[in-house]
């Protein structure tokens, strides 16, 4: 019998076809597929022959190392990884060679920036007569990262980015300020109106189609979309997602938020304050839930509401009856929520932009009235939040997964009490208020995510913070808000 092929617990691995001599790869067994580090994942080709195109960045620490690869696309996958977060993953077909032998593989495609290895050895791609030993390193010599000094080396250039804009009013403050807000950063912003875009879903070469026209790849894609299509807005985001774009906020997120009695539960187990919340659709007992939440008076709001319209105020407990049994007998959607008295008729938007509260706006009601909102004739005024509420905006739109996010919070005895949390925020109201650039911020956050998915330059994290701190110490005139269809 020969002798078995000894593979280590890492070994040296080469991609001849790939043009890439040396990569550090990790065997490991109790994964079945292998992996390879991978950024800016682009199909391309026909449709019953695809191929993938990646960059790689062989060398961990060496960013500007950089190989542009492509291969045949074989399959899109789910794949778990070991921190137990689902991802749909390119699966290409490549040959590796590890020491003198060298055989066909599947690899998927991910990116492994963070991870020890830049490739992961599975054993789907241990061969019959191929033997693990668990304690010798590299059994099939060595390679070395000095194999790529004559590859040409990438300056950290600042790239136009190409940016989508997904709304269905291409015309409102909040679009014309986030295109403008690309286009003084040297990016390209196109609207896109989401009931136009049909899709062919096909796993291997997602796209998506503009008046029957394919959209080109975007580099990011920002959702506007209305909650008049939320849903078909979503199937459209995640269409673009599998395009390989970077998405502000994911569909799941924007979903969740718009499912209001869900993103309560969210908010709720995250352990974020809010007033007490009953749910109801056609209770019987009317009197049981307004004690849930402590009787009157209360407030009771219709779940379609928006600006303010369908949300009551009952002050003693007959009012309150009364208005249950007519939204019962409308068989609405409804929920029953303790009255924060102390808020005054103000509450809070905080709009968070990628873990940081990027600028804050109080409305006031007018005078006799307890809501708020701009539309029921309130009033936009600058505030300086604590930081607590800071803290509970901050926790609200981690919790709900939104990357941007626009937090309304009450101001209550016993701390800021989370009413809602948008998905779509408008910029107008806020921009006005506070003087801050908030588009500009969102781009900021984009061009730092597109370029960490492509590769460091990893020291502009400091200076955007030093930026957003600056932003956040400007100020402005305060001006109407309002028009703008966004949350
Ligand atoms: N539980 C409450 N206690 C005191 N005031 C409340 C309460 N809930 C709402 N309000 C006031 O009423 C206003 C409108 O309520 P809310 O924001 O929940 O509904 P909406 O504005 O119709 O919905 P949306 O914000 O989605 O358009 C709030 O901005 C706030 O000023
Ligand atoms: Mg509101
Ligand atoms: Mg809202």
């Amino acid at each position: 019998m020969s002798e078995p092929f000894v593979l280590g617990w890492e070994e040296w691995a080469a991609f001849p076809g790939l043009g890439l001599p040396a990569i550090k790869a990790k065997v490991d067994t109790g994964a079945r597929t292998s992996a390879l580090h991978a950024v800016s994942i682009e199909p391309f080709g026909p449709v019953d022959k695809p191929q993938v195109r990646f960059i790689m960045h062989p060398v961990p620490d060496r960013p500007e190392v950089e190989v542009t690869c492509a291969a045949p696309a074989v399959d899109r996958r789910e794949v778990t990884s070991s921190n137990g977060e689902t991802e749909l993953r390119w699966v290409i077909e490549a040959r590796v060679k590890i020491g003198e032998r060298e055989w066909p593989i599947e690899v998927t495609l991910t990116n492994r920036e963070t991870m020890q290895y830049r490739m992961l050895l599975g054993r789907a791609a241990i061969l019959d007569d191929m033997v693990v030993s668990p304690t010798t390193s590299c059994a099939q010599g060595e390679l070395g990262y000095e194999l790529y000094k004559d590859f040409p080396r990438r300056k950290p250039v600042k790239r136009p980015l190409r940016i989508a804009i997904l709304t269905r009013e291409p015309k409102n403050y909040s679009s014309q300020r986030l295109k403008e807000a690309a286009e003084a950063k040297g990016h390209v912003a196109e609207m896109i109106n989401t009931a136009r875009c049909t899709m062919a879903i096909n796993a291997l070469s997602p796209a998506v189609f503009y008046d029957g026209r394919k959209l080109p790849r975007y580099d990011a894609v920002i959702p506007r979309i209305g909650a008049s299509l939320t849903d078909y807005g979503m199937a459209v985001l995640r269409q673009f997602e599998m395009t390989g774009a970077y998405i502000l906020n994911s569909a799941p997120a924007i979903g969740a938020s718009r499912d209001k009695l869900y993103a309560h539960q969210v908010l709720a187990r995250a352990g974020i304050g809010m007033p007490t919340t009953a749910f109801a659709h056609s209770p019987k007992d009317t009197k049981n839930l307004i004690s849930h939440v402590g009787g009157a008076p209360l407030v009771v709001k219709l779940l379609e509401s928006t600006q303010g319209k369908g949300v009551v105020l009952a002050e003693t407990a007959k009012a309150a009856e009364s208005v249950i049994d007519a939204f019962r007998g409308l068989e609405a959607n409804f929920i029953v929520q303790e009255f924060v008295k102390e808020a005054a008729g103000e509450d809070i938007r905080a709009l968070v932009v990628g873990g940081k509260v990027v600028a804050a706006m109080k409305r006031k009601a007018q005078a006799g009235e307890f809501r708020s909102n701009l539309h029921r004739g309130g009033e936009a005024m600058r505030v300086k939040l604590t930081k607590e509420e800071r803290a509970t905006a901050l926790r609200a739109a981690k919790a709900m997964g939104l990357a941007v996010a626009g937090v309304d919070l009450l101001r209550s005895d016993t701390g800021p009490k989370v009413l809602e949390v948008n998905s779509s925020p408008g910029l107008e109201g806020i921009e006005k208020t506070s003087g801050k650039d908030v588009a500009g911020l969102l781009i900021d956050h984009i061009e730092a995510h597109v370029r960490t998915m492509t590769g460091p330059p990893r020291r502009r994290a400091r200076s955007r913070k030093a930026q957003a701190a600056r932003a956040e110490a400007g100020a402005g005139p305060a001006g109407e808000a309002g028009r703008d269809a966004a949350e």
